[in-house]
């Protein structure tokens, strides 16, 4: 068959600059460029960490609730975003579940401040009962994003951490060509096969964007029985380490499993506030220290 140079539509008038479906098109006389990337958002921030996971589950708000609590107590302005729009959990960790987003003057959008250093926005925070649904197709999804970013009363930044859903979707990648200054991602996984598998593909999905990857957090990993003190390995452990080690990633640390982490989920309280006796705990001390190698590795 041979090659013709003639449009392939018949009704194409071959003025591809003036075609709206140019970019699109594959007859071979189109020569538009390709539709540039939507412009990053206009927010003042030094660093922007993503939270990701490839499997729901796995401690992703935990992490990033704590991890914007333990900047914002080390003395950073701090933002987090709960994007995680058809399942926010944030507020309800943080204990600001009945907050609403508040406007002055009908343009700018004040987050809501835990403390004076952390300030928070969320789906949950628009909804009007706790349990309704959103339904929501992608491009609405990128209309919030941006005013999530653009709209709101962030002030200057040091650190933004945004709350993902899990898996590579529409958020993931909307925030991600989005958001100026991104440090990078963090993923968590919890050690058994199946969360390894499907970690292994957000770290491909990092990879991609040509984002770095901040490192692997091994999340309910061992469990030490309150009562007879055994250790248990109930989703396993170690998985999250050796697939950091087989895909050349940081590995940022685990944590165990730990009743008091759930209970202070529930209860809306940061497991990360210092409590009496909070610096024997073996989960406080890992959490600790996986907020500060991220610290040290993205810097002031
Ligand atoms: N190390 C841990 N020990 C005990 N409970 C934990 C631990 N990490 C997380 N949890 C609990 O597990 C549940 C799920 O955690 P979380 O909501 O952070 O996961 P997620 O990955 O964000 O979930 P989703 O996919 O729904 O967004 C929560 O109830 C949380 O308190």
């Amino acid at each position: 068959m041979t090659q013709t140079n003639e449009p392939t539509n018949e009704t194409c008038a071959g003025n591809c600059t003036a075609c709206p479906s140019a970019t699109k098109c594959d007859d071979p006389r189109n020569t538009a460029e390709p539709k540039g990337l939507p412009p990053k958002a206009e927010i003042s921030v030094k660093h922007v960490v993503l939270v990701l996971s490839g499997k729901g589950g796995v401690g992703k708000s935990t992490v990033s609730a704590n991890l914007a609590y333990a900047l914002a107590n080390r003395g950073y302005a701090t933002g987090l975003i709960d994007l995680d729009i058809h399942g926010p959990d944030i507020p309800k960790m943080l204990g600001i579940e009945d907050a609403r987003l508040q406007s002055y003057d009908g343009k700018v959008i004040e987050p809501v401040r835990v403390t004076g250093n952390l300030a928070v926005v969320s789906m949950a925070f628009l909804l009007p009962e706790r349990n309704t649904p959103v339904i929501w197709r992608g491009p609405m999804k990128m209309t919030v994003i941006r005013q999530f970013l653009e709209d709101v009363n962030w002030g200057d930044l040091d650190y933004l951490i945004v709350d993902l859903p899990p898996g590579t979707g529409d958020e993931a990648l909307t925030i991600a060509q989005l958001a100026p200054n991104i440090a990078g991602a963090v993923i968590v996984t919890t050690p058994q096969d199946v969360a390894i598998l499907d970690s292994s593909k957000a770290v491909e999905f990092v990879k991609k964007l040509e984002l770095p990857v901040l490192g692997i957090v091994e999340n309910m990993s061992g469990f030490v029985c309150p009562h007879c003190k055994a250790e248990i390995d109930i989703f396993g452990r170690g998985g999250g380490k050796r697939e950091a080690e087989n895909l050349g990633v940081p590995f940022l640390g685990s944590i165990p499993l730990d009743l008091e982490m759930r209970q202070a989920a529930d209860e809306g309280r940061p497991f990360i506030i210092r409590r009496t006796g909070a610096a024997e705990s073996p989960t406080w001390k890992s959490f600790d220290a996986i907020m500060q190698s991220l610290v040290d590795q993205i810097g002031d």
